[in-house]
């Protein structure tokens, strides 16, 4: 007990620490306490200057939510802790799990995946998908509330089947081979793991029936992808001059882009490029469906804002286009603001870590070399920098006052520092094409008061049915 007091000099000590297990109590429980539980620790954190520690055992985690101490963290610690190794027997050298080492020299060959550039050659495959979105849901109308995220889940995952798997519309294999189920049982079982804290060590989680499971849900996954990359290098191999064509405006998969990288780089084997591809998989389709499904959560329960994105919409799309353009797109000023507001206050990756693995000056304190930091990014986007009325909603700010957001923590919704998210503006393109199509066609309703949430690795409005849908005439 004598060493785990709080010292002078240390960041100060979340209360509720227990003998032994220090806070690792507070881990145990369903989603939904998980979450209470999280938003009370960033919370003390942005209170008490930006960080404060716990316990999990003996091992320490500082929980930072200050901006430019969030910032030098991230830039000077580019490892991961152990608990995205939870996920590495999936995504190993993925971005999200891979080394430091191997991490900054495939970022750097993977960002002109994700250029300007590249991403308008996807805007009509997006289109498509949100038409079909679109349609889908008037089987919901009048028929009162009803949960959208499965929609858009399927959305989500279409759109990524086109433009990171390069699938045809009409190529149903991969969804129908039971895809989404299976990625939405492998992340809850990640999720299982990280509640039960006993199992976060190996030599017990090895011998445990969720272990079992989650090895049958990663190697049925990584089948259905390998299948997807063989097929293509068999089509490939027929068509020789396929990938040669190099015309910036032409259509080209992620898929296609890692083979281009593996023909120039010896180190993108056929494995490496299914963990890249799994991992653009895992790490955009919830986010991205939640984003949207909160977004029309939150326009639901405010209808003046809704009207107002409604007339930017008519403004935008005189001529009855049904397609946006990548030309719209900038255009839609109020939107993306609604988009970014609703992600500030209910980010759908509240948190994320970095392993200390050098002691690490901030502004008041040093964090110590061999202990985790958990970076708060539900905290940071609450954090009294942001103004006054920091919880509420109010897209105004993105607009009028920019300077009240003109700061570090502006983006910190998709990651903070370097090792940020790759897929920012592809996700944010998806996000308001998905959007437009919505809310060009339905008023939205509902009530955010009645909704509550749970964490499992994403922040997620607990099942059930939030929003109503009407016709525009
Ligand atoms: C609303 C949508 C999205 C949100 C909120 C989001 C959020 C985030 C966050 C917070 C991180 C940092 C993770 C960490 O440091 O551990 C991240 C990383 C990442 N995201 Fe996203 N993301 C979104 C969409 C996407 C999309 C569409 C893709 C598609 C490719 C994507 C791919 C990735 C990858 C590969 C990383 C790891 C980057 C690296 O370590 O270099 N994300 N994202």
């Amino acid at each position: 007990w004598w060493w785990l007091r709080p010292r002078p000099h240390s960041p100060p000590v979340y209360p509720g620490a227990l003998p032994l297990i220090g806070h690792a109590h507070s881990l145990i429980g369903d989603s939904k306490r998980l979450w209470e539980s999280n938003t009370k620790l960033q919370m003390y954190s942005v209170n008490n200057g930006g960080i404060c520690q716990i316990w999990l055992g003996p091992h320490t985690v500082y929980v930072l939510t200050d901006p430019e101490d969030s910032v030098t963290l991230a830039n000077t610690c580019y490892n991961k802790p152990y608990i995205y190794d939870f996920s590495k027997d999936y995504l190993k050298n993925g971005l999200v799990t891979a080394e430091a080492t191997v991490w900054k020299h495939h970022r750097k060959l993977l960002n002109p995946a994700f250029n300007q550039q590249v991403l308008n050659t996807y805007v009509t495959q997006i289109n498509a998908q949100a038409q079909y979105l679109a349609s889908q849901l008037a089987s919901e109308v009048g028929k009162g509330s009803f949960d959208a995220r499965k929609y858009l889940v399927n959305f989500a995952l279409s759109t990524v089947a086109r433009t990171s798997l390069g699938l045809d519309p009409q190529d149903e294999t991969w969804l129908s081979a039971g895809y989404t189920e299976t990625i939405e049982d492998l992340l809850g079982s990640y999720t299982e793991r990280l509640r039960k804290v006993w199992l976060h060590l190996s030599f017990i989680f090895n011998w445990s029936a969720l272990k079992r499971k989650q090895d049958q849900f990663t190697n049925k996954l990584k089948k259905i992808t390998n299948q997807i990359i063989n097929k293509r290098k068999s089509e490939l191999k027929a068509k020789k001059n396929i990938i040669s064509d190099d015309s910036s405006d032409k259509f080209k998969s992620v898929l296609d882009q890692l083979m281009v990288l593996a023909e120039e780089h010896g180190d993108f084997t056929h494995e490496i490029i299914r963990e890249h591809l799994d991992t653009f998989t895992a790490t955009a389709y919830d986010t991205t469906a939640l984003a949207i499904t909160i977004t029309l959560i939150v326009l639901g329960s405010n209808q003046e804002i809704q009207d107002r994105v409604f007339k930017e919409l008519q403004e935008v799309f005189e001529d009855e286009n049904p397609d946006i353009t990548k030309e719209d797109l900038p255009n839609l000023v109020y939107m993306e603001a609604v988009l970014r507001e609703a992600m500030r206050l209910y980010p759908s990756s509240p948190l994320i870590a970095r392993k200390v693995d050098r002691d690490v000056p901030l502004k008041n304190y040093t964090l110590k070399a061999g202990s985790t930091c958990v970076l708060g990014i539900y905290g940071l986007l609450r954090h009294p920098v942001w103004g006054a009325n920091v919880d509420q909603f109010r897209p105004e700010r993105w607009l009028d006052d920019a300077e009240s957001t003109n700061h570090l923590s502006r983006n910190a919704s998709f990651g903070i520092g370097k090792r940020n998210c790759i897929g920012k503006a592809f996700g944010l393109m998806v996000m308001k094409i998905a959007l437009a199509q919505i809310l060009r066609r339905y008023r939205v309703t509902s009530n955010l008061k009645n909704v509550e949430w749970e964490y499992e690795i994403v922040l997620k409005p607990v099942k059930g049915h939030h929003i109503c849908l009407t016709p525009r005439s």
